[in-house]
């Protein structure tokens, strides 16, 4: 479904991304993770076309999308992603946030659009607050509407990116457990995350990023337990040092 191959991309002549190289399967759970700094928004960013790359290709589905001649409109309507700040428009309600993108990008007449939005409203468990305005809401819900509005129009790939690192400690876990059931109805999906228990549990599975590259990528049993590079070594003494494993 979606191919990094030698992905390589630097901010004025400092190299973040450098000969990238990961693959997702369709309907999988890929976790990113790393130190703070080692590349993982770039690198969602990149795949969702909201950076230009300098060198290397991301396939979507076979196709090339770093090609100039691809829309990154085209794009961004098959891969949805989620931030850490939810992004949601403060004066309108969750059913207009959600609505948005099928009614302006896709130009879906407003009834059909309301309904699929209060489906997907529905699927997060949010329907009964589709009027309400997101300061309303709190942030583990505010975070649900983002992903529902992400994932209104059907993309073929999600991304994650860091979606609980803004939250209240007891609201990350719902936001989790979405994550969780999304990935079980066979969302493929890439989930750039600090929470190890997410990577560890629910990821199919983990890339370890060092240094702008995947230091190494593999199903999270053999991550964890057994990782061969050196720099996951150091990483995963460090977060079971710090109790976070
Ligand atoms: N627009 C930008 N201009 C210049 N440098 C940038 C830009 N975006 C990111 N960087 C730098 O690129 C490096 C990688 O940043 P990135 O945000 O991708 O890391 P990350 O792994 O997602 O970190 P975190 O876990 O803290 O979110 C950092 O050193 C960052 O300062």
């Amino acid at each position: 479904m979606l191919e990094v191959d030698r992905l390589r991309k630097s901010y004025g002549g400092r190299v973040v991304l450098s000969d990238l190289s990961l693959s997702v399967a369709s309907h999988r759970c890929l976790a990113l993770i790393g130190a703070s700094g080692s590349g993982k928004s770039t690198l969602l960013r990149c795949i969702n076309l909201l950076e230009t790359v300098d060198d290397g290709t991301v396939r979507l589905e076979g196709r090339d999308i770093t090609d100039p001649r691809v829309r990154p409109d085209e794009v961004r309507a098959r891969v949805g992603i989620v931030f850490q700040a939810f992004n949601l428009f403060p004066h309108m309600s969750v059913l207009d946030n959600v609505t948005l993108a099928p009614r302006r990008v896709h130009g879906v007449p407003r009834p059909a659009a309301e309904e699929q939005a209060l489906a997907m409203l529905d699927r997060v468990g949010l329907a009964s607050r589709a009027r309400a305005r997101p300061d309303e809401l709190s942030g583990g819900q505010q975070q649900r509407v983002a992903i529902a509005r992400a994932l209104v129009t059907n993309p073929v790939l999600m991304l994650f990116d860091e979606v609980t690192s803004a939250l209240d400690p007891e609201l990350v876990g719902e936001v989790l457990s979405l994550l969780a059931e999304l990935k079980a109805d066979g969302t493929t999906m890439v989930v750039a995350t600090h929470e190890m228990g997410f990577a560890r549990q629910v990821a199919d599975e983990v890339a370890f990023l060092a240094d702008g590259t995947v230091a190494e990528q593999g199903p999270p049993e053999q991550l964890f337990t057994d990782p061969v590079d050196p720099r996951t070594q150091r990483f995963l003494r460090r977060i079971i040092e710090a109790g976070r494993l």
